[in-house]
């Protein structure tokens, strides 16, 4: 190594369990530029580490409970209903999508916005600017046009969404250059900015007038109104969280879903084996409700190993605070371990298309096989790709409750084909859209299309 700290790349679970055992006796924390993106609004759950990190998530850990599932539950049911509806599918005998990825960011980024955090939903229809031009023909669905004629609130998270990454790597003084397109991602992050301070504003009336939700940000914003509470949210991290959720909480379970989407399509066996299970817990008529998300297995391991075979959070990192050890299993085949010393201030990658990639832990790595994850508890550690330990993903199970519900509606309803190009085959199809994810904060198949075919009920 010329310069820099040393990298360890490493697809071992037992070394993300050393390394992400998050206690004030670990050696490994999260390096401020891995989270750097993240805290352009303010600290937050995601960022801090240490006692700070402690504070943030007992202050928004209990949002996340039973009654938050069951609403996510009830409106997943609520807004396939409405997509059907709005979307004019209701009559179709067969529907194509041309991008699958701007169904899934909708119906993510409004369970969210609503079970999260109560916000007023018409406001976050989804968010990007083309998405408007070709989706929303309803006028139901007009964005709203802001009171003073500013920026409309989704076209600016659309902006700042896009942009997120790009904007961090940007030194202060070019913000302020006549470049147009940067001067549009300022005032779009302005505009945001104004909006949650006018939210915040409002949401901390409410609580003060006693109106006490079971939401995230109410649990936030009474954190930060009791002056007695020893943790405390400034205005700052307040915001900060309710950023990181919103992104947390979107964009991971978007790309989940729409690889699941594409891996099935390619799948009918998968389809109508899921389907069975779907009749025999649901059966063709009635709504499911949130106690058949623990009979509907087979309907969440789609969803798994979508995310094994195309982990959207592809890659977390560790520093070394100290020098230290870690333990690491001998090459399989062969008994016992060694131990690795570590120097202060290595980074660790744990590579996490390498871990589910890894012969080690699964059989036929390459095929997409969902029976792998048959039977097997929804909370299991057996699936590494929400972390492990204490800092393992708080919205897991937001997460796969709504995927489990979307997909037992839509499976039951419909047959999802891949919209092939003339003449395309559906390897040639699979190959196309599963080869060439796009790498950034998260992972993402590109854009697809899909075919809905409405299933013939016997
Ligand atoms: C398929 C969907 C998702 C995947 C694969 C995923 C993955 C992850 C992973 C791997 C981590 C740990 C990162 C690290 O240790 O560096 C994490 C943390 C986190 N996730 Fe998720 N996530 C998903 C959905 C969600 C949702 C829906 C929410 C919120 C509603 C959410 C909120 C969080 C939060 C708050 C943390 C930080 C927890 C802490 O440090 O205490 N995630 N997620």
């Amino acid at each position: 190594m010329l310069a820099g700290q040393p990298e360890l790349w490493t697809s071992n679970v037992d070394i993300e369990r050393q390394i992400t055992a998050g206690s004030h006796r670990c050696d490994f924390m999260k390096p401020a530029w891995f989270t750097q993106t993240l805290v352009y609004w303010g600290m937050n759950i995601i960022s801090a580490e240490g006692a700070l990190w402690r504070k943030h998530r007992r202050i928004v850990g209990p949002a996340f409970g039973p009654k938050l599932y069951k609403l996510v539950w009830n409106k997943t049911l609520e807004i396939y209903r409405d997509m059907i509806q709005v979307d004019g599918w209701k009559d179709k005998n067969s529907v194509n999508i041309p991008v699958t990825q701007r169904i899934t960011s909708k119906l993510t980024l409004l369970l969210i916005s609503t079970c999260g955090f109560g916000f007023p939903t018409t406001w976050f229809l989804p968010i990007s600017r083309d998405f408007f031009a070709l989706e929303l023909t309803n006028p139901r669905d007009t964005p709203p046009r802001a009171a003073d004629g500013g920026m409309p609130i989704q076209e600016a998270f659309g902006i700042f969404s896009e942009t997120i990454v790009l904007a961090a790597s940007i030194p202060t003084w070019l913000w302020y250059l006549p470049i147009p397109g940067l001067r549009e991602v300022r005032v779009a992050r302005k505009r945001l900015m104004a909006f949650m301070q006018e939210q915040v504003a409002e949401r901390k009336a409410l609580v003060a007038a006693g109106d006490m939700r079971a939401d995230a940000f109410t649990m936030m914003v009474e954190a930060n109104q009791d002056q007695s509470n020893k943790y405390q949210l400034d205005d700052a991290e307040l915001i900060g969280n309710v950023f990181v959720l919103m992104f947390a909480g979107h964009e991971t379970t978007a790309n989940s879903l729409a690889a699941t989407l594409a891996y099935i399509s390619l799948h009918q066996d998968i389809q109508n084996e899921v389907v069975e299970q779907i009749m025999s817990v649901v059966g063709p008529d009635r709504d499911p409700d949130y106690d058949d998300y623990s009979k509907l297995d087979k309907v969440l391991a789609i969803f798994y190993e979508a995310i094994r075979i195309m982990p959207t959070a592809h890659a977390f990192v560790r520093e070394a605070t100290e020098d230290t050890n870690l333990t690491v299993q001998n090459p399989v085949g062969e008994e016992g371990t060694k131990t690795i010393p570590i120097l202060k201030g290595t980074q660790i990658i744990i590579d996490m298309v390498g871990v589910h990639y890894n012969p080690r832990y699964f059989e036929d790595p390459e095929t997409y096989k969902p029976s792998r994850w048959y039977g097997l508890p929804a909370d299991s550690e057996q699936i590494a790709a929400f972390g492990v330990g204490p800092r393992a993903c708080l919205g897991r199970k937001f997460a796969t409750v709504e995927a489990t519900c979307f997909l037992a509606l839509l499976l039951r309803d419909w047959q999802v084909l891949p919209l092939l190009r003339a003449g395309e085959t559906k390897e040639a199809w699979g190959a196309r859209v599963l080869t060439n994810p796009r790498v950034g904060l998260t992972m993402a198949a590109a854009d697809f299309p899909i075919e809905l075919a409405r299933r013939k009920r016997v």
